[in-house]
């Protein structure tokens, strides 16, 4: 399913987003407050732009129905407030759907297991630590089966095991996956294409290896970088320098 943001507006925060991402996986970098969370927010609807607009498969994601059925996020305000077992709490992403609950229950057991919280299912999500939780939301958003998925730092809290695993599960999916992501080197390894964001404008686009260079990092993120091939996948990594450049 194609996402689609022309020139999307909102406030004095992000001006004039262009992006698009169509069954691929589409990373958002940039500094804090350069507004990545508030462009993932105008795709799934938690705010509407004060101009341009979002289209999901050429429709309009405010005008749109059944947007629920097809598109799933798992963003920074995604909690659960009540005592819900896990278990409960995967099944959550079923709503959208029509009941089916021998399919439902199929789909809730891949999920848990993908996201390898199976072990949890009867526990409090409440009693949960930070990364059990996050990898507990990132099933119940699994579960949803959607066509687009999208992620606000979905490896926060995780991991290194976790983050790989989540990261190459997601990939896995086959669905549009626009997702956040602050470290670059993640970015560079899961991601087809990468937007970067400064000052609330897209400042540069394509591929990791078109993007992720000295010149932009030192621009953009004020530190110095040496790229490095991965030694197994030869995928554009980036060594830092200590010091910060002005
Ligand atoms: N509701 C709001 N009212 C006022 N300012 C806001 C609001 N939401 C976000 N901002 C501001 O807009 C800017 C961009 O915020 P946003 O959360 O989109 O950035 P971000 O790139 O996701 O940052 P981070 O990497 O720190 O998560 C920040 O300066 C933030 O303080």
């Amino acid at each position: 399913m194609r996402v689609e943001l022309r020139d999307v507006t909102v406030r004095n925060i992000i001006s004039g987003i262009t992006l698009d991402a169509c069954d691929e996986v589409v990373g958002i970098v940039g500094p804090n407050g350069s507004g990545k969370s508030t462009t993932l927010r105008c795709v799934y609807r938690a705010l509407e732009p004060d101009a341009g607009v979002v289209l999901l498969d050429g429709a309009d994601v405010h005008k749109r129905h059944g947007v629920a059925r097809s598109l799933s996020a798992l963003t920074q305000e995604s909690q659960v407030e009540f005592d819900f077992t896990v278990a409960e709490v995967v099944e959550m992403g079923r709503l959208p759907h029509d009941r089916d609950p021998a399919r439902d229950a199929r789909v809730v057991a891949r999920a848990l297991d993908a996201a390898d919280v199976t072990h949890l299912a009867a526990r409090s999500f409440l009693s949960l630590s930070g990364g059990e939780r996050q990898r507990v939301l990132i099933a119940r958003a699994i579960a949803q089966e959607p066509r687009v998925l999208v992620l606000d730092e979905p490896t926060n809290h995780l991991d290194i095991r976790h983050q790989l695993d989540v990261l190459a599960l997601t990939r896995g999916l086959g669905v549009t996956v626009l997702t956040v992501l602050h470290d670059l080197n993640l970015a560079a390894s899961y991601c087809d294409r990468l937007y970067v964001l400064d000052e609330g404008r897209v400042v540069a686009s394509g591929t990791p290896r078109e993007v992720l260079v000295p010149e932009l990092v030192a621009e953009v993120f004020h530190v110095t970088a040496h790229v490095v091939a991965h030694p197994t996948t030869g995928v554009p990594q980036l060594l830092f320098d200590q010091e910060v450049t002005p």
